[in-house]
C-alpha cells in the first residue's frame, strides 16, 4: 500500500494514546448508575481540521453519551437562536471555581453562574424554541447532529438511569425556576437535559463538533453553517474560562485549548481557526474528567505547541516589496493582513505619502484581509486627502477585491 501522508498525524495521536494508556488511576462515573457497566479501558481520540479531515486513533469509534459534553453547544445554540443579551439575563458568563453540580447561583439576581455547570446548562436548555420537554429536546438534538454531522441516538437506558437519580438536577430546576430565571418549569426542563446528555456520540463526532467551533460556526466535514460567528466566539470563551469545572484555571495554563469535558469520559477541546479534537477514555478524576482524555490533550498540546497562547514568533512583513511607478511608489503587499499587519504596513509606509507622487497600496498578492482591518485601510485614502493640485495622496489596487466586505 502506498504511503498516506496523512499518517503522520494519525502517528501523533497512537503516540500519545499509548504513553496515556498506562494511567488507570481514577474511576468510572457512578453516581448514574447505568454508567457505572461502560467499560473502563476504552481509549479513543480524533482531530477534525477546518478543512474537513478527521484522524482517528483507537478507539475513536467507541459510542458514550455526551453528557456535559452537549452543554457548550446547546449554549451556541440558544445564543445563535436568541442573542447573547437576552440569553445572559437567564444565565451568566463568570466561571464557578465550583463542581459541576454546584449550587452555583448569583446573590443578586438568581442567575446560574456560567451555562456548563449543571444549573446554567439546564437554564440553557430550558430556553431552547417548544414548549414541552420533547419539542426542546427536538430543537437540542437537531442542532447538536449539525454539529457532528450526523443522526444521533438517545442511549434509554442511561436516561431512565439519570432520571430516576437526578433529583440533584431536579433541585437545581426548582431553585432557578423559584429565581425566575428558568424558561420553563422544572420537569420540562430537566427532562430535555436528562435526554440531551443521553445522546450517544464518539470522539470523532467530538472532534468534528469542535471543529465547527473552530471554524467559526461551519461543520467542515458537511459545510453547513450551524451557528453564527459570534455564537461559535462567544461559546468557544465561555469554554476557555468554564470548560473544565474548578480545573478550568489550571486546564487553561498546561493544555491551553478550550474544551469540555462530560462524565461519560468525553472531552471535546477547540483550537479556533485549526482544529478541534475529542477524546475519549471513562475513568474520571474527583473533579469529573477524564483522567486519560486529560492526559492526552496536555500531552498533545506539549508535544505539538497547540496552547492556544503559544507564541509563534513575529508575523512574516506583509510589505513584500517597494517598486517604482514613474513618480509613485508602489508598496506590494502580501499574505494575510490582520490588525497588526494593518498597523505595519500604514506606519512603515506613512514617510511616503507627499504631495508630490501617490502612495499605491497593491493588495494584488494578499490573500485576505481581517475585518477590522479592512475598516483602518478604508479610512486611509480618505484621511490623508489629496494632495493641493487635486491627486490622491494614497490610492488602494485590490483587484481581487479582498478589502470587501461579505
Ligand atoms: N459533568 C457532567 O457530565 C454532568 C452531566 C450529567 N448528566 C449530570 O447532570 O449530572
Amino acid at each position: 500500500m502506498a504511503a498516506d501522508l496523512r499518517d503522520p498525524v494519525r502517528h501523533a495521536l497512537d503516540s500519545v494514546l499509548e504513553a496515556v494508556r498506562e494511567r488507570t488511576d481514577g474511576a468510572v462515573a457512578s453516581y448514574i448508575p447505568e454508567l457505572a457497566t461502560v467499560e473502563p479501558e476504552q481509549l479513543g481520540a480524533a482531530l477534525a481540521s477546518t478543512h474537513g479531515v478527521v484522524h482517528e486513533s483507537g478507539d475513536a469509534d467507541a459510542e458514550f453519551t455526551i453528557q456535559s459534553v452537549s452543554k457548550p453547544f446547546v449554549f451556541a445554540l440558544a445564543v445563535d437562536a436568541l442573542g447573547l443579551g437576552e440569553v445572559i439575563k437567564h444565565v451568566g458568563l463568570e466561571p464557578s471555581g465550583e463542581p459541576f453540580n454546584a449550587i452555583s447561583l448569583e446573590a443578586t439576581t438568581g442567575r446560574p453562574l456560567n451555562p456548563l455547570i449543571n444549573a446554567g446548562a439546564i437554564v440553557t436548555t430550558s430556553l431552547m424554541r417548544g414548549d414541552t420537554a420533547a419539542e426542546k429536546f427536538d430543537a437540542v438534538r437537531a442542532g447538536i447532529e449539525k454539529f457532528a454531522g450526523r443522526d444521533l441516538q438517545v442511549d434509554e437506558e442511561v436516561f431512565s438511569s439519570e432520571a430516576s437519580t437526578g433529583d440533584r438536577n431536579r433541585a437545581l430546576a426548582y431553585l432557578t425556576r423559584s429565581a425566575g430565571t428558568l424558561g420553563s418549569t422544572a420537569d420540562v426542563a430537566t427532562t430535555a437535559y436528562f435526554r440531551q446528555c443521553s445522546l450517544t456520540v464518539n470522539a470523532r463526532d467530538l472532534a468534528i463538533m469542535a471543529a465547527t467551533l473552530a471554524t467559526g460556526g461551519v461543520n467542515p466535514v458537511t459545510d453547513e453553517r450551524v451557528v453564527s460567528e459570534n455564537a461559535a466566539r462567544w461559546t468557544t470563551a465561555v469554554m476557555t474560562s468554564c470548560g473544565m469545572y474548578d480545573a478550568s484555571g489550571d486546564w487553561l495554563v498546561r493544555v491551553g485549548l478550550p474544551a469540555k469535558s462530560g462524565v461519560g469520559g468525553g472531552i471535546a477541546a477547540v483550537q479556533p481557526g485549526q482544529f478541534g479534537i475529542g477524546t475519549f477514555s471513562p475513568r474520571l478524576d474527583e473533579r469529573g474528567n477524564s483522567v486519560r482524555g486529560v492526559a492526552t490533550l496536555e500531552l498533545l498540546s506539549e508535544r505539538h505547541g497547540l496552547h492556544m497562547l503559544q507564541h509563534h514568533g513575529v508575523p512574516l512583513s506583509p510589505i513584500a516589496s517597494l517598486e517604482r511607478e514613474g513618480a509613485d511608489t508602489v508598496a506590494v503587499l502580501r499574505g494575510e493582513i490582520m490588525f497588526s499587519g494593518a498597523e505595519e504596513v500604514l506606519t512603515r509606509l506613512a514617510p511616503f505619502v507627499s504631495d508630490e507622487a501617490c502612495l499605491v497600496l497593491d493588495f494584488t498578492g494578499v490573500t485576505r484581509v481581517g475585518d477590522g482591518s479592512k475598516r483602518v485601510f478604508a479610512a486611509a485614502p480618505e484621511l490623508v486627502g489629496r494632495a493641493p493640485d487635486g491627486r490622491a495622496r494614497v490610492a488602494v489596487r485590490d483587484p481581487e477585491g479582498v478589502l470587501e466586505f461579505d
